[in-house]
């Protein structure tokens, strides 16, 4: 018998963890893998029990929830020695990271993915010493993931997103930056945001960083230099169909290590959690985990 901790999020997304838990408990314990499980009951708590988990030499962890509670649950185990593959059922609004991975969407199905045991290794991200499985940014509208509540995206999922996308669109204000990346010039300027994605799936956006790779070492970085709104909602526009590059007002590049400075009060988004405030050194953990996929 193999041993599995499953982290879930009792609260996540349409709430459906607890109508599909003892169904997906039976199928794994048919196939030879018994399942402890712990509900989490507030910020943190996923931390401190993936991190338990890996202390205590589970086979197999599994997270269950959105992209804060994966990030959680990230953060729980990175940078320890002998991590057991982890396992994602993503219940979240966005699911962002899920998506990118193309983790199947029917529970059946990703339970016989760590059945058969077919994982693959990802890259994790560094942000002044906090990990990201997926994004990392600052400035403008990257504030929307924590400012959208919690009991309207339950009522109406990403369409609460882009309702408070609309209003804070009026308030837009660009950032001061410095990036010092390895083998590139200082850039420095005014920015309206910037995201470090180690996936190719942002906040829905598919075609946003198309050569992200979860698996080479490296972090694609894009900053958009300041503009006025209508200009940035084009830019949006553009960048859903993936052709924003072409656009002297995107910076783009590839890093496995870079500092981003600013004398403007600049809060960090990690995986759509806030994660501390600029300065900021970010680096990769090239190859750090196994997920099954
Ligand atoms: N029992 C709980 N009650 C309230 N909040 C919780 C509980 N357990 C965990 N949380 C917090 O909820 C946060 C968000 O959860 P999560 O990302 O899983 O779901 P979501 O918000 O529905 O999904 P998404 O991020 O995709 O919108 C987590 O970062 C965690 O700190």
């Amino acid at each position: 018998m193999k041993k599995a901790r499953l982290i879930y999020n009792p609260t996540s997304g349409r709430e459906e963890m607890r109508r599909l838990l003892p169904d997906i408990l039976e199928r794994l314990d048919r196939a030879g893998i018994e399942t402890s499980c712990h509900a989490t009951t507030g910020e943190g708590d996923a931390t401190r029990e993936a991190s338990e988990a890996v202390d205590r030499g589970y086979d197999i962890i599994m997270a269950a929830g959105g992209d804060g509670t994966l990030n959680e649950v990230i953060n729980g185990m990175a940078g320890k020695n002998d991590l057991p593959p982890l396992g994602i059922f993503p219940l979240g609004t966005t699911n962002d990271f899920a998506r990118a991975m193309g983790i199947p969407k029917r529970w059946e199905d990703y339970c016989d993915l760590v059945i058969e045991n077919k994982t693959r290794p990802i890259d994790i991200g560094i942000a002044n010493g906090r990990h990201f499985i997926n994004i990392a940014g600052g400035g403008s509208l990257t504030e929307l993931t924590y400012e959208v509540p919690s009991r309207l995206k339950t009522m109406i999922g990403q369409l609460a997103y882009y309702m408070k996308g609309i209003e804070k669109m009026a308030s837009l204000s660009p950032i001061r930056l410095e990036i010092r990346a390895e083998g590139l010039d200082l850039i420095e300027g005014e920015f309206m945001l910037f995201l470090i994605a180690n996936s190719n799936s942002v906040g829905g956006f598919e075609k946003l960083a198309p050569d992200a790779r979860i698996d080479d070492g490296m972090l694609d970085v894009i900053a958009l230099k300041k503009c006025n709104l209508a200009e940035f909602i084009r830019l949006v526009t553009m960048a859903l169909r993936g052709d924003h590059f072409n656009d002297p007002r995107v910076v783009y590049f590839k890093t496995s290590k870079m500092e981003v400075s600013s004398p403007d009060h600049v809060q960090l988004n990690l995986d759509g959690e806030l994660g501390g405030e600029l300065p900021g050194v970010f680096e990769i953990l090239p190859q750090h985990l196994r997920i099954f996929v």
